[in-house]
């Protein structure tokens, strides 16, 4: 995306820092060099890689991802102190491109109860620390922790001494996630109208996500002209997180018809950080998540499958390509139409006729009303299951069974035979042994079961089973499958499957009676 260059967005990156304060999200040194890696492939503009003084580890990796990074700038957080000050510089000192962040609160809150300072002593704070900053280094950034519940005037003295001495990014954190778009659209234009020196400096927001609005604020303080955004990845952070990176960045790349800013970050990356930074602290992305969520790209509903299929546009404003993914997904359920159903069918490698893909899709349905998830391996046994036995001469049209721990099982069968439908109530020592029983009073022969092997298709305790039954019968053996989420159920029409294979080989040699009289 090219563009005015005084709409470059400068995407700042705080995942290892803010990211990691995350209750429970603590990364080792590995994990941190592999994120800050895909953050650099993704041309991050600046990595906040940690705050160095905070324990050996911080300052490990933030030393280890400044030795390492060549093509983002590299930074290290550090209160209003010289300690902290020194001890970031010393991390950065082999980076290829550095920042010093310091930051100290502003509100009247903050600086009288948790600083105990005045703050005509914040504001000597910041010139000093910020001073000493530069002294270090070319590049530094200060915050104005808590801005959003600052007093303005307060806020703009602030923002000039730190300026003044040398800070040529100011953040305005909206730290407790406090404010409204509006409210913070303004408070970045008012400070930017008010202090003198505000040209000197890049603004800066860093929005945190208390009430569900840290990406809507980002977005309008760069309204209120701001060029640089902090935000995480999956928008982890203290909290409820940060502005999420994947949602500012794409917004701004889908909406650039109302919002002219443009970052350079590589979008195809998205899902990539995104897993990678899931996995690695153990955040499990909510389905639903904008972007990244495993549903952004997914449509189970049969009319919106069906527009997805005519064109993708209809219920989606950007590519699955655009974020890395290879494409959109339609998740088959109870809600899916026929024209997903096909599509599908046609990407397993099925065609089936007409009268085979309606008895399809009707069981398809009927699975779906009582199974959560449909995987393509359901689909697969289901389809198999229809088309091996769809032309069959013996079908099991319904099967109930009752079975207990200390006793024996009923089962109440009906087969279709020859078109006539039978049934019959049998006993077993087990609802498959009762099942099986029925099979064999109906057809009226008793094949010798050589093996009888079931297995889940998928996961779940509602998963599909697939059974595979082996009978012998006079020297003849046959392979019968059958597929269902009732167990009995897949096991009898494995045996029935397996039957009609046998009927069929004894037919040729020696036809005998179907139904017993
Ligand atoms: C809004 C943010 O996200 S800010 C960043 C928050 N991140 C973290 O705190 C994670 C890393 N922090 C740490 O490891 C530790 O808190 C440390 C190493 C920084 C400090 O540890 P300790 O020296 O034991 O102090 P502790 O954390 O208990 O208290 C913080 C102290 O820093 C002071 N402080 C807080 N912010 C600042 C600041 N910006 N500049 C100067 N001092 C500050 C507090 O007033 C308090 O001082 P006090 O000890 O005189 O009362
Ligand atoms: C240190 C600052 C930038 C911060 O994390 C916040 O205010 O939330």
């Amino acid at each position: 995306m090219s563009g005015n260059d005084a709409n470059r967005i400068r995407i700042f990156d705080t995942t290892l820092r803010d990211g990691e304060q995350s209750p429970g999200a603590s990364m080792t040194l590995e994990e941190k060099i592999r994120i800050a890696e895909v953050l650099e492939a993704m041309k991050v503009d600046i990595i906040e890689a940690g705050f160095a003084i905070a324990s050996n580890g911080d300052f490990e990796a933030v030393s280890k991802i400044a030795a390492q990074i060549k093509n983002s700038t590299v930074c290290s957080l550090a209160r209003a102190a010289t300690a902290d000050i020194d001890r970031a510089a010393e991390a950065l000192k082999s980076a290829k491109s550095s920042r010093i962040h310091t930051f100290i609160a502003t509100s009247p809150l903050h600086m009288r109860v948790k600083l105990q300072m005045e703050p005509s002593a914040v504001l000597e704070a910041i010139h000093r620390s910020v001073s000493h900053a530069r002294s270090r280094m070319g590049d530094v950034e200060w915050s104005a922790e808590d801005a959003t519940r600052s007093e303005i005037d307060f806020l703009c003295r602030a923002v000039e001494t730190a300026i003044k001495a040398g800070a040529s990014t100011i953040n305005l954190p909206d730290t407790v996630g406090y404010a409204t778009p509006a409210e913070y659209e303004r408070l970045v234009r008012t400070v930017i109208e008010r202090v003198p020196n505000s040209d000197k400096a890049i603004f800066s927001t860093h929005c945190h996500n208390d009430l569900g609005l840290a990406v809507a604020n980002s977005l309008a303080g760069v309204a209120g002209g701001a060029r640089q955004i902090e935000c995480t990845i999956n928008g982890i952070g203290e909290r409820a997180g940060n502005a999420a990176m994947e949602e500012i960045v794409m917004a701004l790349r889908t909406r650039h018809d109302v919002m002219p800013w443009h970052t350079n970050i590589e979008t195809t990356e998205i899902m990539r950080i995104s897993r990678l930074v899931s996995t690695v602290t153990g955040f499990a992305v909510q389905n639903n998540k904008a972007i990244v969520g495993a549903n952004a790209f997914a449509h189970e509903s049969g009319i919106h499958q069906d527009g997805v299929l005519k064109n993708a546009e209809t219920y989606e404003i950007m590519t699955p390509e655009s974020v890395g993914l290879n494409k959109s997904s339609l998740v088959m359920g109870k809600h899916s139409g026929r024209h997903a159903f096909a599509d599908k069918l046609r990407e397993l490698g099925y065609e089936l006729g007409d009268n085979a893909f309606q008895e399809c899709f009707r069981r398809f349905k009927e699975l779906g009303d009582r199974k959560k998830q449909i995987y393509d391996e359901d689909i697969v046994a289901l389809v198999d299951d229809e088309v091996a036995t769809s032309e069959n001469r013996i079908q099991v049209v319904s099967l109930s069974t009752h079975s207990s721990s200390n006793g024996r099982a009923v089962s109440d069968m009906t087969l279709r035979v020859d078109g006539e439908e039978v049934s019959v109530v049998t006993y077993g020592s087990g609802p498959v042994d009762a099942a099986f029983n029925a099979i064999k009073q109906i057809i009226g022969f008793d094949p010798h079961l050589q093996l009888f092997q079931v297995h889940a298709v998928t996961q779940g305790t509602d998963a599909q089973a697939e059974c595979t039954v082996r009978l012998e019968e006079g020297g003849r053996t046959v392979n019968g499958q059958g597929a269902h989420e009732d167990t009995v159920t897949a096991a009898a029409r494995a045996y029935v499957s397996a039957v009609n294979k046998l009927t069929l080989k004894r037919q040729k040699t020696a036809p005998q009676p179907m139904v017993a009289s």
